[in-house]
């Protein structure tokens, strides 16, 4: 009998693959010809009026090595998702990308707060999305394609003053959907310790969040997310690699802060193309997702903004392969560290593992 042969790591095949996904905004990650037409229909003015035009726009201007600029970008997509229509289309051909690209489970956010220019309130922002991923995930199960959850985060933007309220909001949804909070936006000058009241009422309502730390702002960032919030995860704290030396003969040394996070199995969230884009790495090569990876941190691997990087799941993970040379089974290990460290219920995480993610790779792994 012969051996079942081992599938060749290729970006196709890795679209086969299951995968997870904690960090993606939904405002990072409208189709071009979606932003096209609702602008459009709303009247609102682009800086590029064709498809490949305006998908160009956005990557080269998300390429400034600044998160302040990348984040200007932002405006425009949030200029169309303002009406119910929307945010539910928008919503929903997010759950379509992902599944396409072989996601089985993924955690979106957004923030609320940014969606009320055209008089809808908190509430109905957030119902709307949910209505849109809602009917994403039945067409996806119809067309009879693997079935994908999505799950949605509430971010607060950390430069304005409405985290509390945006926490409470993820509470009065914690069973239709949210499973987490947030805080993102730029992150020299608003520290995490700001929104303390809102992690302080996330905790005391034993609910979930995450804390955009270590991406722009280096090791005082992280710390504060961890020792003063009491973050479950990191999003991106890739500069908790200043807090590691790595000598010529390769043997790497941590600090308090980098053992602590390794200790306790804190998720980082890397987004490698988006770190790239805002210069919180110089290029890919540098990234220390491999370094992170090989001394055993919790690292997953995530797009961000599918839009301002031009990425998919599959391609993240197809250019850490050519960066880095992973397999199949590092690839599992990554995916089965996202699903660990999502904010699903232990018996759900547990299930995907068994039955979707495991199963999956086998296939591939030969
Ligand atoms: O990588 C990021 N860092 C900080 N903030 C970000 C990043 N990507 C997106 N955002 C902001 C811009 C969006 O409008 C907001 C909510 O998704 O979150
Ligand atoms: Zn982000």
């Amino acid at each position: 009998m012969t051996e079942p042969a081992t599938t060749t790591l290729t970006e196709p095949a890795l679209r086969t693959a299951p995968k997870v996904l904690l960090h993606d905004h939904l405002d990072g990650g409208l189709r071009p010809g979606t932003v096209l037409e609702l602008a459009d229909a709303c009247g609102y003015r682009l800086p590029a009026g064709t498809e490949p035009e305006l998908a160009r726009w956005f990557r080269d201007s998300a390429d400034s090595g600044s998160l302040e600029r990348y984040l200007e970008t932002f405006a425009h997509t949030v200029a169309v998702m303002q009406t119910p229509d929307g945010l539910e289309r928008v919503a929903r051909e997010c759950v379509l990308d992902l599944a396409a690209d072989g996601v089985v489970y993924a955690e979106v956010r957004f923030a609320p707060e940014q969606h009320l220019e055209r008089g809808l309130d908190l509430d109905s922002v957030v119902e709307h999305v949910l209505e849109g991923f809602r009917s994403g995930e039945s067409a996806v199960e119809a067309s009879g394609a693997q079935p994908i959850r999505v799950r949605l985060l509430l971010t607060a933007m950390r430069h304005a003053a409405r985290s509390r309220e945006i926490a409470e909001l993820t509470v009065r949804f914690r069973d239709r959907g949210v499973v987490g909070f947030d805080i993102a936006g730029a992150e020299a000058g608003y520290p995490p310790s700001r929104h303390l009241d809102a992690f302080e009422y996330m905790r005391a309502a034993n609910a979930h969040f995450t804390i955009h730390a270590g991406e722009a702002f280096g090791l005082p960032s992280i710390h504060e997310a961890i020792a003063f919030c009491g973050t479950d995860r990191l999003g991106h704290g890739v500069r908790i690699v200043d807090d590691i030396t790595v000598a010529e003969d390769g043997t790497a040394t941590l600090g308090l802060l980098a053992n602590y996070v390794r200790d306790k199995r804190i998720p980082l969230e890397l987004c490698p193309s988006s770190n790239v884009q805002t210069g919180a790495v110089d290029t890919l090569e540098r990234h220390p997702f491999d370094l992170l990876a090989r001394l055993r941190f919790r690292v997953t691997v995530n797009t961000d903004n599918r839009l301002m990087s031009d990425t998919t799941m599959s391609k993240e993970m197809m250019r850490l392969v050519e960066t880095f040379g992973y397999g199949w089974s590092d690839l599992e290990r990554f995916t089965i560290n996202a699903m660990k460290s999502a904010f699903l219920p232990f018996d759900q995480r547990l299930e995907l593992i068994d039955n979707v993610i495991k199963p999956g790779y086998a296939v591939l792994i030969g």
